[in-house]
């Protein structure tokens, strides 16, 4: 990876956050060149930016942003203020996050308004209208997706000084590499913050680079992945993890000559590390593979042990291959995009993983603040890094002793069971990590029920997990259709009533031939009533 001391830093969001204040404190602590685009381009055409929207017309004045980021995105060692539009144009944010670090800062848009009033020096074209409080909502609104992209620092309750050492503290923060060292092909996990767009340099990729990514993901970070050759897109969703959407994307690699010196780089979340691993494991018997995944879930758990399915019409997860990537690159920023609902569905795993090895994790989960308005997420990226390198850390020690899944990593699959049935019988309305939250509750039910752990690890749990908002109940579904579903799932894996119990917390352990009234009891117990 380019050295922070080249690497730019590129300031982008909204007007009146700070972009030109922060800017130029942090050009001075690091004693570097200091260029605020909208001031460049006020000296080259001699006169303001109101008049240049008056005398040219607003699309003169993006063409010469985009000129700008060009030019910048060529030179190494800047501090670069952003005009506030700028880097929401997908070509000007590729160009510039070539070589730069790009940190998005943010304020509600009371504090913009205030900011702005009192800045007698500078005028806003597109904020001289009759109602700017309103017209600054509605900018927001419309812009709100785009700024998502980038690593975000509230400014709000900061003042100039305390936004630009915290970005100094960010900036200077070094991504963690966790090594996994499976036995026939070691490997890194490399987790960090806003490292994105040095994929290719942290992967020390060579050769061609394709991302396959699906059609959400790519709008948000297709442009933000650095030096690639290629990015193929599929849909979103489950239903498409199919042969089909397999053979498409073999077409599309044959079609760009993609070859066996090539990588493949699946950017998104677990059905994306699906299929692309499935395609990386089988084109041309096997090329190489980066995992970058994008969401929680992904990160914390699915993109860990070189898994990789795709479902057939008559069962889910039927065909696949293991295949171990090169390296993980997970970009802890791409998380503040996640809708709220993703990142909690994300948060079972780590609790999972907390369970099964880890108090102190559990502790973490119990402390931090992890609810996300808004798009914003309340916790700072660093709690949230420390918090996902900690989860992984338990699914690598276990894969590690474990890797082609013949013992100790079936305590994985504490919950699962039951979670699986709880998918299925919802007609998948209920998402994988809400179903993992519920068979985490029967699960510890089961094992209080049989004598195994005290009934108040279950009271401990329910508090942890409904603490982030996840459900602990499972509403009305009817128990003879889970335990129909649950029998299927066990004649699949070839054990009839395998169950992953705790003993307590760090303590898992496997199961046979668990009583069928016990499940039964446990089901009833934590069911919802429909009515
Ligand atoms: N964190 C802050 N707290 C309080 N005031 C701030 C803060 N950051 C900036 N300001 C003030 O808000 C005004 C706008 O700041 P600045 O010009 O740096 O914003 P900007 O993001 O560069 O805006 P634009 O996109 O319009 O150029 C200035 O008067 C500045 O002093
Ligand atoms: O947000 C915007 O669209 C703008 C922000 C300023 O930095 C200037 O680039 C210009 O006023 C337009
Ligand atoms: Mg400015």
């Amino acid at each position: 990876m380019q050295k922070n001391d080249k690497q730019n830093i590129v300031l982008t969001g909204f007007m009146g956050t700070g972009k030109t204040s922060v800017g130029k404190r942090l050009a001075s602590e690091l004693n570097r060149k200091f260029v605020d685009t909208d001031e460049l381009i006020q000296e080259r055409q001699g006169i303001s930016i109101p008049e240049i929207f008056r005398q040219h017309g607003e699309a003169a004045f993006r063409k010469m942003e985009s000129d700008i980021a060009r030019e910048l995105g060529q030179q190494e060692g800047l501090v670069i203020s952003t005009g506030g539009r700028l880097m929401l144009d997908p070509a000007n944010a590729a160009a510039l996050s070539q070589k730069g670090r790009v940190f998005c800062l943010v304020a509600t848009p009371q504090e913009i308004l205030s900011r702005i009033k009192k800045d007698k020096e500078h005028t806003r074209p597109l904020l001289e209208v009759p109602n700017p409080s309103e017209h600054i909502v509605e900018l927001l609104k419309e812009r709100q997706q785009g700024y998502n992209r980038f690593q975000k620092i509230i400014t709000d309750d900061k003042d100039p000084a305390e936004v630009t050492s915290h970005l100094l503290d960010m900036f200077r923060e070094h991504p963690k590499r966790i090594s996994i060292d499976h036995p026939a092909h070691p490997y890194d996990y490399v987790v960090g913050s806003g490292i994105l767009p040095f994929v290719r340099q942290l992967a020390e990729v060579p050769g061609p680079l394709v991302v396959i990514t699906d059609t959400t993901v790519n709008e948000l970070y297709g442009q933000s992945c650095g030096e690639v050759d290629h990015i193929i897109t599929i849909p979103v969703g489950n239903q498409h993890k199919t042969l089909a959407t397999v053979q498409d994307i073999y077409d599309q690699l044959l079609d760009i000559g993609f070859d066996r010196s090539g990588t493949i780089m699946a950017l998104g979340g677990s059905v994306v590390g699906d299929i692309a691993g499935f395609v990386a494991a089988t084109y041309m018997r096997g090329v190489n593979l980066i995992q970058c995944p994008t969401s929680l879930l992904a990160m914390a758990d699915t993109c860990i042990g070189g898994k990789t399915s795709i479902d057939l019409a008559r069962g889910k997860n039927l065909i696949g291959a293991f295949k171990q990537p090169s390296v993980v690159i997970a970009d802890i920023a791409l998380l503040q995009s996640l809708p709220h609902r993703e990142f909690i569905s994300g948060m079972a795993e780590v609790i999972k993983h907390g369970l099964i090895a880890d108090s102190d994790l559990l502790e973490k989960v119990i402390n931090g603040d992890w609810h996300t308005e808004a798009a914003t997420l309340h916790t700072s990226l660093f709690e949230l890094q420390a918090l996902v390198a900690q989860a992984i850390q338990v699914k690598v020690s276990i894969v590690r002793e474990d890797p082609m899944d013949r013992g100790i990593r079936f305590s994985l699959n504490l919950g699962h069971t039951f979670a699986h049935a709880i998918e299925q019988v919802s007609g998948y309305t209920i998402r994988h990590g809400e179903a993992v939250a519920m068979g985490l509750v029967a699960s510890v039910n089961l094992s209080a029920r049989l004598g195994h752990c005290g009934a108040d690890l279950q009271q401990r749990l329910e508090t942890v997990l409904a603490g982030v908002g996840l459900p602990v109940r499972i509403p009305g579904l009817s128990t003879e259709e889970l335990l129909k579903a649950m029998e299927n799932d066990k004649k699949r894996v070839g054990k009839i009533n395998r169950f992953v119990l705790l003993g307590k917390i760090g303590q898992p352990f496997t199961a046979d031939n668990v009583d069928t009234r016990a499940v039964i009891d446990t089901l009833k117990e934590i069911t919802t009533s429909s009515d």
